[in-house]
């Protein structure tokens, strides 16, 4: 018998202490590092960093490294290398472009070339799971086991951490009931809580949806500004409230309201991107900026509910090309794209048309 947690539960451990400010230990085979989120980091917590080891890196994604027009020799990232007297501003001018604009970085960053960067590359896809800018500082630790152990820090098996990052985490139905809406008196709505005891996401059945049937299913990204705060930005507000309203109309829909705000970067970061967006920059732009991909959602999570639910078969309400890809790959199938074309604003006339040019929305 064991009490250990395994590597998903401490995965998740990992995740809250990086948002804390903890550092973590990551060990590989033959090397091992200590990281902390840039985001969380103090003047302390850098200090006693470089007791440990007087060569700190900023770890940043190949995205934000364009930006600083810094060399990313390990492909998808950049180790850049702090100078002696930088200090927690420094960090964060590298790793937040909030300043960019205002505050040009002086002189060249010089980046590490050559090492390997796999425990670093691992350390910036729990700082995104966290929803933490993708930015890291880290330096390397020796004995990470006994290090952990008497500084009672998170450690992490590189390998096992790898192997599990790709996966998804297995979804638990907690709970439904029944809930009477505006849109059709016979509702209910379901509960789905990862194993890892990360965010829950929703399922709304909406009128009688039969299994053996396509269902007209919509798969909705949480947009607090949108959803809730009538957010002239964006369009998801009029296309949730469209898609629940034709599926009353028709009798019978499921919408899965999925806890991916900002296509899957969180609030926090998609408030900076809004910020990015005042200075000029498009939708895509703003996320390059600060260092993620235009869209850091896994759409597979929308077919696990699916099934569990019982759907195999979707009339899908989107214009997005690539939910209707990733559900014909997972094994749902989309025997119908039914177009969700409401909610155009001047706010958000440009953000649709990037939409449609970068992303290949359909407009
Ligand atoms: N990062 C970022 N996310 C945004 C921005 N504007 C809206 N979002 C998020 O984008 C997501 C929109 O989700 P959806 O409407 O489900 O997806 P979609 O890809 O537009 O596809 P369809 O609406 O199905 O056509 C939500 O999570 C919003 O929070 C933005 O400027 N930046
Ligand atoms: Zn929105």
């Amino acid at each position: 018998m064991s009490l250990m947690p395994d590597i998903s539960e401490l995965l998740a451990r990992a995740r809250a202490d990086l948002r804390m400010g903890v550092p973590i230990v990551l060990a590989g085979e033959g090397a091992a590092i200590l990281a902390l989120s840039t985001e969380t980091l103090t003047e302390q917590r850098l200090a006693d960093l470089r007791a440990v080891a007087n060569t700190p890196i900023v770890a940043i994604t190949a995205r934000r490294t364009a930006t600083l027009k810094a060399h990313a020799y390990d492909g998808d990232l950049a180790r850049v290398i702090m100078p002696a007297d930088a200090d927690v501003n420094w960090v964060q001018a590298v790793a937040d472009p909030a300043d960019d604009l205002k505050a040009p970085m002086k002189g060249p960053l010089r980046t590490e070339r050559g090492g390997d960067a796999n425990l670093h590359r691992t350390a910036l896809k729990l700082a995104k799971a966290a929803r933490l800018l993708p930015a890291v500082v880290a330096v390397p630790v020796a004995d990470p086991a006994a290090f952990a152990a008497q500084n009672g820090l998170t450690m992490i098996d590189h390998q096992l951490a790898k192997r599990h990052l790709e996966d998804r985490n297995p979804l638990a139905a907690v709970v439904s009931a029944r809930l009477p809406m505006q849109v059709s008196e016979a509702g209910r709505l379901h509960v789905f809580r990862p194993e890892d005891g990360g965010e829950e996401h929703y399922s709304i059945e909406i009128g009688r949806a039969l299994r053996d049937k396509p269902v007209l299913a919509r798969l909705h990204s949480a947009c607090f500004t949108g959803d809730l705060l009538g957010s002239l930005k964006c369009d998801c507000g009029p296309q949730l409230r469209a898609a629940m309203a034709q599926m009353g109309a028709e009798g019978a829909g499921v919408l899965l309201y999925l806890n991916q705000e900002g296509r899957g970067i969180g609030l926090a970061n998609k408030m900076r991107a809004y910020s990015l967006q005042d200075q000029g920059f498009d939708t895509v732009e703003a996320n390059h900026r600060l260092g993620f991909e235009d869209d850091e959602r896994d759409f597979r999570l929308g077919s696990d509910i699916l099934k569990s639910l019982g759907f195999s078969s979707v009339r899908l309400l989107t214009n997005n090309p690539a939910k209707i890809a990733m559900m014909e790959k997972t094994g749902i199938s989309v025997v119908e794209r039914v177009p969700l074309k409401v909610g155009k604003t001047a706010h958000n006339a440009g953000y649709l048309a990037t939409k449609a040019t970068k992303s290949g929305h359909l407009l």
